[in-house]
């Protein structure tokens, strides 16, 4: 498994400070080390810098949309390049307006893929609809082909063209959906397992159905969109938008080890672990090395242990 690391230090898809020091914090915890010494070999990318555009006034209510949108340009040609170079690609955020880049980024590279996205939340309002103006809770309105009809002209967004059909999307984790959001899945049938379905099914049920229907036609390349808040606040502490009730340590790591199986994992981002919310030190460590341990299980580390290939009792 070669895996290629990109740094996005980004976080004006949202409004509070310290989203952007999460791909040094998730460096400093040894996420590349601890991938090779599972047996990954991996290019680091390094951080990304983007642009602040200045004078950034809102638009149609969205906030630094000029700023997201020059970021999110520049996401999108790192991941296709790192796609060419064919590796999995691994996208550090931020919050979780990245989605838009990367999973643009990594459409041109490699056409159409599958969309896991893991989150407490959907992040399909449209400019339009969102209450709060932050586009990380937007991205997947300006993916989505179905949804191009209900997006104003946005500044900086000239270069962005939808690239996911809703039919290849499954949302897993939601708990906190604004009424706009709950409308638009239900219009365009989108496949949710929220945590009702959760713990109605259990996780093993929750995975086995994703993969049955992503995979009813072709089988196609998997971008896994994760957002730590998908994951219990109680575990994962340090993030912009917590909400109560969210999944374990366990089910959360079982979807990474499910898809790291499947072999189709071909771009993850890791989004929205904020250390500045962290009220103590160990809610930073905890957030930290849960998003360090959800990266490993997408490439290969097993509970069960895991030992390289060429060893040998001494
Ligand atoms: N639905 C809320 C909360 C969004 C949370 C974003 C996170 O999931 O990336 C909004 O639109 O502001
Ligand atoms: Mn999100
Ligand atoms: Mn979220």
């Amino acid at each position: 498994r070669s895996v290629g690391i990109i740094g996005a230090p980004f976080s004006k898809g949202q409004v509070r400070d310290g989203v952007e020091c999460a791909p040094s914090k998730l460096r400093a915890a040894g996420l590349l080390d601890r991938l090779r010494q599972q047996g990954c070999a991996v290019k680091d990318y390094g951080n990304l810098t983007f642009e602040n555009v200045a004078l950034d006034e809102p638009v149609n209510g969205s906030k630094s949309v000029r700023t997201v949108g020059s970021a999110n340009q520049r996401l999108s040609e790192a991941v296709k390049a790192v796609k060419r170079d064919g590796h999995t690609a691994v996208i550090l955020g931020g919050d979780h307006s990245l989605a838009i880049g990367s999973i643009h980024g990594h459409t041109a590279a490699v056409g159409p893929v599958s969309v896991v996205w893991v989150d407490a939340h959907a992040d399909i309002n449209t400019p339009l609809t969102s209450n709060t103006g932050n586009i990380h809770g937007q991205p997947m309105s300006y993916l989505l082909y179905e949804l191009q009809s209900k997006l104003p002209p946005l500044p900086n967004f000239s270069w962005m063209k939808p690239c996911v059909s809703s039919r290849d999307l499954v949302y897993i984790g939601l708990r906190d959906v604004d009424p706009a959001e709950c409308y638009i899945m239900k219009l365009l049938a989108v496949k949710v397992f929220s945590m009702t379905q959760v713990d109605q099914l259990g996780m093993a049920r929750v995975m086995e159905e994703t993969c049955d229907y992503l995979w009813d036609r072709t089988k196609k390349p998997i971008h896994l969109s994760y957002d730590i808040d998908a994951i219990d606040p109680s575990i994962t502490p340090a993030t912009g938008t917590p909400a109560v009730g969210g999944l374990t340590y366990r089910e959360g790591v079982y979807i990474t080890e499910y898809l790291y199986q499947t072999g189709l994992l071909s771009a993850v981002d890791m989004v929205e672990v904020n250390p500045l919310r962290g009220r103590t030190e160990d809610d930073v460590r905890s957030t930290v090395s849960t998003a360090v341990d959800l990266l490993l299980g997408c490439f290969g580390r097993r509970r069960e242990g895991n030992h390289l290939p060429d060893y040998s009792l001494p």
